[in-house]
């Protein structure tokens, strides 16, 4: 795996014969920084990844990787390029974990050529990553969700992308997987946007966030600047107050609903 730039450019979209509901996004983030995307429900964040990892064509604006325009890339060799792990989960019930994962390898296969043994051993070597290799002949329906969201990710990884796009890679982990899987992002050679709903994950990963707001972009930087208390309340429509964690030094929000939502 080796990480490359993603940029986006005035990117906007919206669904045929609607409004955008997406509109002058713009960001570039460098081969091995992480980008976090945050805001409220349907501020947008899973219709931004979703042009990112060549789901929808941009109705404006455009993606590139190192430079190169995704949608000018054959579809293979974008999905050789770009990994996303997704809310929704495939309904492959039937197949094992080890069958979903080695599905990664698809876009690295010429013509309906089997898989080898090196496809075999890139399988392997992600499973002993993510500690699934004890799940391996399970069937995927029957996986927890959190064994799922890992199964998830073992495919995108066994993909060897060189940008990961992940929509809250935490939200079914318990607190040790969940730091497990952050550790593990911060050590893969790859360039990662993800969309979180945890602020203060946003502080422990991410060397940037995007703040949106009804499909607008209204903060793009660092998170100590992109997520002051300020544009937190208006993104999430709350008071939110941001204290800094001792001895640590963490910064750490703290919300309440604004004084006119209470009862
Ligand atoms: N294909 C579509 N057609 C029509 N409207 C859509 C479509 N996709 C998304 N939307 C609408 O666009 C808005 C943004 O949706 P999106 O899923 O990107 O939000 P989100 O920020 O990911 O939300 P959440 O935090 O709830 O997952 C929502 O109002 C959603 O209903």
């Amino acid at each position: 795996m080796s990480a490359a730039s993603i940029s986006a450019t005035d990117l906007g979209w919206g669904p045929r014969r609607g409004p955008d509901i997406l509109n002058g996004v713009s960001f570039t983030l460098s081969a091995g920084r992480r980008l976090g995307v945050v805001g409220a429900n349907g501020a947008g964040k899973s219709t931004l990844l979703r042009l990112l990892y060549r789901f929808h064509r941009p109705r404006s604006g455009t993606v590139r990787i190192d430079g190169e325009d995704i949608w000018a890339m054959p579809p293979r060799a974008a999905a050789r390029r770009v990994a996303a792990v997704l809310q929704e989960q495939p309904t492959d019930f039937a197949l094992s974990l080890r069958e979903i994962a080695a599905l990664g390898r698809v876009p690295h296969r010429r013509g309906g050529a089997a898989p080898g043994e090196e496809d075999a051993a890139i399988v392997e070597a992600v499973l002993r990553r993510l500690d699934l290799s004890g799940l391996a002949e399970r069937r995927f329906g029957a996986l927890s969700g959190g064994e799922k969201q890992r199964a998830m990710l073992a495919r995108a990884l066994v993909q060897e992308p060189q940008v990961l796009i992940l929509d809250e890679p935490t939200n079914h982990l318990d607190i040790r997987h969940r730091l497990e899987l952050l550790e593990m992002l911060r050590g893969l050679d790859v360039t990662i946007v993800t969309s979180l709903h945890d602020l203060d994950l946003a502080f422990d990963l991410c060397d940037e966030v995007l703040v949106l707001s009804r499909g607008e972009m209204i903060a793009l930087g660092p998170p100590e600047t992109a997520l002051d208390a300020a544009t937190v309340a208006r993104a999430f429509a709350v008071t939110a107050r941001r204290e800094r964690l001792e001895p640590s030094g963490r910064s750490r929000l703290t919300y309440a609903l604004a004084s006119r939502d209470r009862s």
